[in-house]
């Protein structure tokens, strides 16, 4: 194959799937018992079978609910135009559901990761129940990251009639919708329906036409940091195509003749906050993030996790780029033009920094022919996100918290060439192609 061939193979490869899954189950009756505290004073509560509750049950449970609050840039609001919900916290009800006992803990990483890494440990953490009445809704939002182990939100729609409320999920230019209000409605015995989605991942639920839709949502983390199962593991099919497509464009000595890096953004983005390194993600990747970290090991490729930082220069036509091992802000304005903006990024990353280029990248002047052969190429594989300089904000979230933001990284490879170096090609440095791709560049060349 040729290497534009090679590449392109690779590039189909890297796909992504849906990001939930998503089904319905059936439980045993102890599971759906809920006891609340009433509203009021009297330290009161209620019983509730949530096998077949009377509308009278729903209704004093929808009585006991305050109405629920989202997060925007950092505070708890209060806006029926964006959210329309009851909701109870932890302390105020307990549930008989054991999700870990009903198997979906299994159900959520074989549905959500490919081959062994579909055995990891998650852990379920109880975050709320909602109850969404007649017109309730939420409008798309992202949910709120909570720490680095934080990977996905589970929502347990319990069998309470209800018409409307579909859950309906956004990526790129993917949409899903998942509603469980006819498969609850026609069951005989006790079922709940399940979702399970990566938090960053933006949703919305739809507006309830009637009954009402009552859920437990949950919190998913990776419970086993240290346990990195894929050194052991058996890829799946899909992963032994993506490990041929990538071999054989390492191996392709066309591309990146000079050496540099295959960079893939990742599709998915993790909780940070200033200094995170990115390496506290190796074992903490999502979905199709993750099979390609796994078929980065299975060929013993010297990858890792960098964020992408770029800028343009003020003056001039110009562009920087740096490849840091972990998340800085706060470093004033993009395009303040000085070279120590740069020095300063590449200083608090500490031990990975590197100076890229993309192969159409036009450096600035002011650098010399020997700091242009440091630079090294990369070539992208999927779009690299970048991440601004400046403090991220999240605007909409399902909590306040803003200890964590979602950031963008990209799992870059490096690919080094040995032989005569053909770096004579970059005499013209700072208005070409780096040398001997510019095809694979252009093909490929998706800038956010
Ligand atoms: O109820 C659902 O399906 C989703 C709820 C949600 O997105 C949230 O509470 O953050
Ligand atoms: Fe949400």
């Amino acid at each position: 194959m040729s290497a534009n061939e090679n590449y392109q193979a690779l590039k189909a490869l890297v796909l992504s799937k849906p990001p939930y899954v998503s089904g319905t189950c059936t439980v045993s009756p102890e599971q759906l018992v809920l006891f609340y505290k009433t509203a009021g004073h009297d330290n009161a509560a209620r019983y509730v079978d949530l096998t077949k509750p009377s509308p009278e049950d729903v209704e004093a449970l929808a009585a006991a609910c305050h109405p629920a609050m989202f997060g925007c840039n950092g505070e708890d609001v209060l806006d029926e135009t964006y959210r329309r919900a009851g909701v109870l916290l932890p302390g105020d009800f307990v549930s008989g559901l054991n999700p870990a006992e009903v198997g979906l803990g299994h159900a959520i990483c074989g549905g959500l990761f490919e081959g062994s890494d579909g055995a990891r440990q998650v852990r379920m953490k109880l975050d709320k129940m909602n109850v969404y009445g007649e017109g309730a809704f939420f409008k798309a939002h992202k949910d709120t990251p909570r720490d680095t182990a934080m990977f996905g939100s589970l929502v347990i729609v319990l069998p309470a009639p209800h018409v409307g409320g579909a859950l309906v999920l956004r990526q790129g230019d993917d949409e899903w919708k998942v509603d469980f209000a006819e498969a609850l409605r026609t069951v005989e015995q006790p079922t709940i329906g399940y979702i399970a989605f990566f938090s960053d991942v933006e949703h919305e639920v739809l507006p309830v036409e009637s009954g009402k839709r009552i859920t437990l949502t949950y919190n998913l983390c990776f419970d086993d940091k240290d346990n990195d199962t894929s050194q052991l593991a058996a890829l799946s099919p899909h992963e032994d195509e993506l490990k041929h497509a990538m071999q054989a464009v390492v191996d392709d000595r066309s591309i990146l003749p000079e050496g540099g890096y295959l960079c893939f953004g990742l599709c998915h983005q993790y909780p940070v906050k200033e200094g995170t390194k990115t390496s506290t993600f190796d074992n903490r990747l999502k979905g199709a993030d993750a099979t390609l970290k796994r078929v980065c090991v299975s060929l013993r490729l010297n990858w890792r996790l960098a964020v992408f930082y770029r800028c343009k220069m003020m003056w001039g036509s110009g562009v920087r780029s740096v490849l840091a091992d972990r998340f800085v802000k706060d470093l004033g304005e993009c395009g303040e033009e000085t070279r120590d903006v740069w020095e300063e990024i590449l200083r608090r990353s500490r031990t990975h920094g590197d100076y890229v280029r993309l192969p159409r990248d036009k450096l600035p002047r002011y650098i010399d022919e020997e700091g242009r052969k440091s630079i090294k190429t990369i070539l992208p594989v999927s779009e690299i996100k970048e991440n601004k300089l400046t403090t991220q904000y999240m605007v909409y979230g399902n909590q306040a918290e803003l200890d964590h933001v979602y950031g963008w990284m990209a799992l870059v490879i490096e690919v080094t060439r040995e032989g005569p170096s053909a770096s004579e090609s970059d005499k013209q440095a700072g208005t070409e192609s780096a040398g001997g791709q510019r095809d694979i560049g252009e093909a490929g060349m998706e800038q956010a």
